[in-house]
């Protein structure tokens, strides 16, 4: 049988990836999970494989161990491991009482942050979004989408994504769909609340070739795949993108790092503040506080920083508590076990 990948670099492959695979293994690129099962892409072309016994309790210790897709993982017959990831979306995870990360996407080199134009951009949830993608190590472009219904600013938008490119794209009338093409073995993930235009885009960017390849909806025929759930596909022209169902309620895990690429301003202006420590709220010589009073940065932009702050050091203190019972539960098993020895 001929291969429909003979060359794996198109799915992304690459010395790295190669490099931490198993000589008796073979890798494969995670296109949809399902509980207990992947869909992956081999050199063979699409196939189903199930988790092995030492996948599933790796995962039931630490759930970010289970494959996601765009992760390369290695198959013996079953999923054996999943190999490192170059980098991971993760959000905080949803389970109450319990806080985990949870990984969206992996290995990804750009992040679409769609926002559409119609009802109107939502800076706050393009922070947000933008905190996310900078912590996952991927290049962030935000995306304002249905640009034929109404013009945006570009450059409101641009201020509160410092570092990231922005453009205004129609996939109704194809505006700004060139510059958003992903070169062949380059992964793209669209990211963005329900309704931004998500599938609408993968679809403008796939054209004819998707339906070629994907199934056909037999109710009407066009084509046309619905967001259940996230999903890599080849795009004809090479590249490959994960479509996901719309967002809601991202919750930031561990973003330090993304928030400060997010506000990168904020963090310049705040090496001017008297205090070291400053909160930029009430205190004296504040500089982020002199320059929202001098019209500087915007209002709007401290209030988001401030309130994106409050969640990622509630989170942290969540995680921290959970350490902290952890470790409370094993000084009194080993509390107890002493107690055991002691008796005569
Ligand atoms: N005018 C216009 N409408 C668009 C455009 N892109 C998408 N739409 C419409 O917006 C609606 C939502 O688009 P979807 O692509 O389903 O949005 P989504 O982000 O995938 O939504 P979820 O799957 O719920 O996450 C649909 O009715 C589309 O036809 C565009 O560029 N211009
Ligand atoms: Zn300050």
């Amino acid at each position: 049988m001929a291969s429909v990948f003979p060359d794996l670099s198109v799915l992304g492959w690459d010395d790295g990836f190669a490099a931490s695979l198993k000589p008796d293994h073979l890798p494969a690129r995670v296109t949809r999970v399902d509980r207990g099962t992947c869909d992956v892409l081999t050199a063979d072309g699409e196939t189903r494989v199930v988790h092995s016994g030492a996948l599933k309790r790796a995962a039931a210790a630490d759930p970010v161990a289970l494959p996601c897709v765009g992760d390369w993982v290695a198959l013996r017959g079953e999923l054996q491991e999943v190999l490192p990831r170059r980098s991971a979306i993760v959000r905080a995870g949803v389970t109450p009482g319990v806080s985990h990360g949870q990984v969206l996407a992996a290995n990804v080199d750009v992040v679409y942050i769609a926002e559409p134009a119609v009802p109107g951009v939502d800076l706050g949830r393009i922070e947000r979004f933008l905190a996310l993608a900078w912590e996952s190590g991927a290049q962030p472009v935000v995306l304002v989408t249905k640009a034929d219904l109404a013009s945006v600013d570009l450059s409101e938008v641009a201020a509160a994504a410092p570092g990231a490119t922005v453009r205004a794209v129609s996939s109704t009338t194809g505006e700004g769909l060139a510059d958003v093409r992903i070169p062949p073995g380059r992964t793209a993930v669209v990211l963005g609340r329900s309704g931004a235009g998500k599938s609408t885009l993968v679809n403008a960017l796939a054209g004819a070739g998707l339906m070629a390849t994907q199934e056909i909806r037999a109710a009407d025929g066009r084509g046309r795949h619905t967001t259940v759930h996230r999903q890599l596909l080849v795009l004809p022209d090479g590249g490959l993108i994960i479509d996901t169902p719309g967002l809601r309620g991202v919750g930031l895990y561990d973003a330090e790092d993304g928030l400060s690429q997010v506000f990168s301003e904020i963090g310049e202006l705040a090496d001017r503040c008297r205090f070291h420590d400053c909160h930029h709220e009430a205190e004296p010589g504040c500089a982020v506080l002199a320059a929202v009073e001098e019209g500087e940065l915007p209002e709007r932009r401290l209030a988001s920083w401030h309130k994106l702050q409050r969640e990622a050091a509630w989170m942290a203190s969540r995680t921290d508590a959970r350490l902290r019972a952890e470790k409370t539960r094993e000084w009194k098993i080993i509390h107890k076990s002493m107690r055991g020895r002691n008796r005569p």
